[in-house]
């Protein structure tokens, strides 16, 4: 469970209240500069409130997605010890995570030798998937992932879209794309000048009645997109 009272992240981040269960889908809508990703790394730890209060899984216990997995990668490492990086980072159990890989690479149809190249040895597509391995590889029980979808090629994107559903694990992800929103999330928190101004059920997504300005103004962009890609 992840309980945010009244946090705060002066000045960047107006006090901002929410609880987040176990297993949630919840996705951070907001245009940029909206607080998303300050909101994430306050619920990461990663950044301390300067009021109020943060609840939520230590590290070890989460996955931080990043939005271009490729870069991230190591490029003078192999791909199993790039994949077991966070469990030896955080003296956990390397063996037990080797031993995962195998099934890792299949799940995310990675070449069964992949562990033994290097980076720049797999296609981008692969390199990018190794980097969802390597969230995943201690089977954390909260993944966030800020902005990774958008980045990720198709067949990468399906299998994360499966990996994320699995029940009992809580994912919150920051996104511009509201159909995929929609589809991997339970909840959308939508947030504008630094503060949290809705949250509401994903089925409440394209619906105008009631919606706030900073909704509004998303659905809009995502039309006059969706229009201007029309032939
Ligand atoms: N360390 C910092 N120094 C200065 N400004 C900051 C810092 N951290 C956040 N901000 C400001 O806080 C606001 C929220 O930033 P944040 O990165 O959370 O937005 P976001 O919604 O994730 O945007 P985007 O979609 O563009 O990534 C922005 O105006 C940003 O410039």
């Amino acid at each position: 469970m992840i309980i945010l009272k009244n946090a705060a992240v002066s000045p960047y981040l107006k006090p901002c209240t929410v609880t987040i269960d176990t297993g949630e889908k919840v996705a951070l809508l907001g245009a940029s500069g909206a607080g998303k990703t300050t909101l994430m790394r306050l619920m990461c730890g990663w950044l301390t409130p300067t009021s109020g209060d943060v609840i939520a899984p230590p590290v070890g216990e989460f996955a931080y997605v990043p939005q271009d997995l490729d870069a991230s990668l190591n490029p003078a490492m192999r791909v199993g010890d790039i994949i077991t990086e966070p469990v030896a980072i955080a003296n956990g159990d390397v063996a037990a995570a080797v031993a995962r890989i195998p099934e890792l690479l299949r799940t995310l149809d990675l070449p069964a030798d992949a562990a033994g190249r290097f980076p720049r040895e797999l296609s981008g597509g692969q390199r990018q998937r190794v980097g969802i391995a390597r969230a995943l590889i201690a089977e954390p029980i909260v993944v966030y992932a800020d902005e990774a979808l958008s980045a990720l090629d198709h067949t990468a994107r399906e299998l994360v879209i499966e990996l994320f559903q699995a029940p009992g694990m809580t994912t919150i992800l920051v996104s511009h794309d509201l159909p995929a929103a929609e589809k991997l999330s339970d909840r959308c928190i939508i947030m504008a000048d630094g503060g949290i101004v809705e949250d509401i059920s994903s089925s409440e997504l394209w619906d105008r009645t009631n919606a706030s300005p900073a909704r509004a103004k998303l659905i809009d962009a995502f039309e006059l997109l969706h229009a201007s890609s029309m032939p």
